[in-house]
């Protein structure tokens, strides 16, 4: 395992969810990362799938240091320097190619790739990459897909992501190979546009008594 590794374990191990989150709006960064926060839910992975992604993990690093921000949806190396620029202490990539793998070794950056066949593990492993996210986790055989996983690769510790809910999530974290699962619930749009932070601050409550 390369050293900058070791963030992802702290990653994994800090709650059973990751929510994945989308800001629109700039000024919705801050008080959305408070509310998590102030829910028990420090670990937040912002997709750079919007304009306002850079700018919004640059505003969480700086005025939320007790959250650890991470950035999402990394496809590129390009991406990789962003988020490292911006203040992201994490990345997440819904893939794991090889060049993607490399830059984030060479950058010393904490990346957990994401993966949906054997042969997805097996490069990641060879790159040095033990912690994997299973996307898209309920298309790609979900429960079932993770056990069967689990034969050849039981040194690997996943995080499910892609079409999980509050009511699959429990199945999915009592596996023996999944650390904690991701998802887009915790933060809703209909939430996040009414600035229901309370709201917000509730469902993150809520997701830390999905372990079984
Ligand atoms: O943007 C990324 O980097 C992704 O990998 C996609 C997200 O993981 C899924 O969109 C999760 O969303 P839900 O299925 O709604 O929980």
């Amino acid at each position: 395992m390369h050293p900058s590794q070791y963030a992802i374990d702290e990653v994994l191990s800090s709650g059973p969810v990751i929510p994945v989150i989308v800001i629109e709006d700039i000024s919705d960064a801050v008080p959305l990362a408070r509310a998590l926060v102030a829910g028990g839910v420090r670990v937040l992975e912002v997709t750079l799938r919007t304009a306002a992604a850079i700018d919004s993990i640059r505003a969480i690093a700086n005025a939320v240091p007790e959250a650890l921000v991470g950035a999402g949806t990394l496809i590129d190396d390009a991406d990789i320097r962003r988020a490292q620029a911006a203040g992201a202490r994490f990345g997440v990539s819904p893939g794991a190619t090889p060049s993607l793998l490399a830059a984030a070794t060479q950058a010393g950056f904490p990346l957990l790739p994401g993966v949906m066949t054997p042969s997805d593990v097996i490069a990641a492993m060879n790159a040095g990459y033990t912690a994997l996210k299973l996307f898209p986790a309920a298309q790609a055989g979900g429960i079932g897909m993770l056990k069967a996983l689990n034969g050849p690769f039981p040194q690997i510790r996943f995080c499910p992501t892609g079409g999980i809910s509050p009511q699959s999530a429990p199945d999915f974290l009592a596996l023996p190979n999944v650390a904690c699962v991701g998802g887009s619930w915790l933060t809703p749009p209909d939430l996040i546009e009414a600035r229901d932070w309370d709201g917000i601050t509730r469902l993150a409550q809520q997701s830390l008594q999905l372990r079984k």
